[in-house]
């Protein structure tokens, strides 16, 4: 027993070592947001967290052989880095809500919790809130691996002028959440029928007599199942403490491979990092052969495309645009060139952005 106090002595010395650092962290924390005002620069800087990320994580393998668990320490920075962020200039991010759906949870994994939130209901408020001024930032969601592209988020850069500032990919875990503390005395199941349908196969071998009901979404089966006590809610993680439910079972989904990406939107462009990627959309004209000359830009000058998609322009019946995804950033020698080139024979309708990739690109 002694030992383990001098062991606690030895971790209270610690946390005091850690608070003396955080705190001198955040006082220079402030002094570069004065100069960044003085002159005029974005107080926000994705690109600078991004460096700081992939040097921690990497330091902490080198020096340490990842002792700290890695995604732990992503999580602590990027709170450290947020709540300095938040004395420099506190941001406003719109997000598509409600609270605790996965699309709160990728803008919790970008700006992480000492933002101001603002969960609207459509994607285009999302657009609406971020164009208007009301908030810098806008988190949406764009394709799902199993479910496909969201249509509706391509279609709104046609309609708005905001640029792709990053995006994050994450993994969509369910978990079964309850004010229970036992899987026994869940005799209800609620939740939005895609959750249900993907956590099939575990409900029939491990709660087959519980009752299922549907609900509009995940977070409004949590806001359901607080006031009860025989009942259990599939949802996020977010929404376990968003509700302050606990985990009953964790990873009840069926599919391994299931990934979300969200697109960051702005008003800004961003600086190169090395790990980039360019969205454009372009015109690719109705006749033989206009998308083989469109693509042979970029093969001319080897760059790679991640994703090519075609949507209707909405202007003409029958006339489609192409939204492309590619490596690099627009000033990346290659991608210039390609982009020139494109820009001559006026096929490029709007550059959408280049970003830094997702730091964790699982898909
Ligand atoms: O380096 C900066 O520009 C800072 O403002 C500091 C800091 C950080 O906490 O490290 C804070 C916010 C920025 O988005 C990036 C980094």
């Amino acid at each position: 027993m002694e030992e383990i106090a001098l062991w606690r002595k030895r971790i209270d010395e610690i946390d005091e070592e850690i608070l003396r650092l955080l705190n001198e962290r955040i006082k220079i924390a402030q002094k570069i947001g004065e100069i960044k005002k003085a002159s005029g620069l974005d107080i926000h800087a994705p690109e600078r967290e991004r460096e700081i990320f992939e040097r921690v994580l990497k330091l902490n393998e080198e020096l340490y052989g990842g002792e700290f668990p890695k995604e732990a320490l992503f999580h602590i920075y990027r709170e450290i880095m947020s709540a300095c962020l938040s004395v420099e200039k506190p941001l406003r991010v719109a997000y598509l809500g409600p609270k605790a759906t996965f699309t709160h949870q990728a803008a919790l994994e970008y700006f992480g919790f000492s933002v101001h939130y603002i969960p609207v209901s459509t994607i285009k408020d999302v657009f609406n809130e971020v164009d208007l001024g009301r908030a810098d930032y806008g988190v949406v969601p764009v394709e799902n691996t199993i479910e496909g592209v969201v249509n509706y988020t391509l279609d709104m850069f046609l309609e708005y002028d905001l640029k792709i500032v990053g995006e994050v990919v994450i993994p969509i875990k369910l978990h079964l959440l309850s004010n229970l503390s036992s899987l026994e005395d869940v005799k209800r199941i609620y939740s939005h029928r895609h959750a249900i349908a993907q956590c099939r196969n575990w409900i029939d071998k491990n709660l087959p007599k519980a009752q299922i009901i549907e609900t509009e979404s995940t977070a409004r089966a949590c806001e359901i199942v607080l006031e009860l006590n025989d009942a259990a809610a599939i949802a996020s993680e977010v929404a376990s403490y968003t509700y302050h439910l606990n985990i009953l079972a964790q990873n009840i989904q069926e599919s391994a491979n299931n990934f979300t990406r969200f697109l960051i939107v702005g008003n800004r462009s961003m600086k190169r990092t090395g790990k980039d990627k360019t969205s454009l959309i372009l015109a690719v004209r109705n006749k033989p052969g206009d998308l083989y000359k469109t693509l042979e830009s970029f093969y001319l000058y080897g760059v790679n495309l991640t994703k090519i998609e075609s949507r209707p322009s909405k202007k003409k019946a029958w006339d489609y645009v192409f939204f492309v995804d590619l490596d690099g950033h627009m000033e990346d020698h290659n991608v210039r060139m390609a982009l020139d080139l494109l820009a001559k024979e006026n096929r490029i309708i709007k550059m959408l952005g280049s970003y830094p990739k997702a730091l964790f690109e699982e898909s």
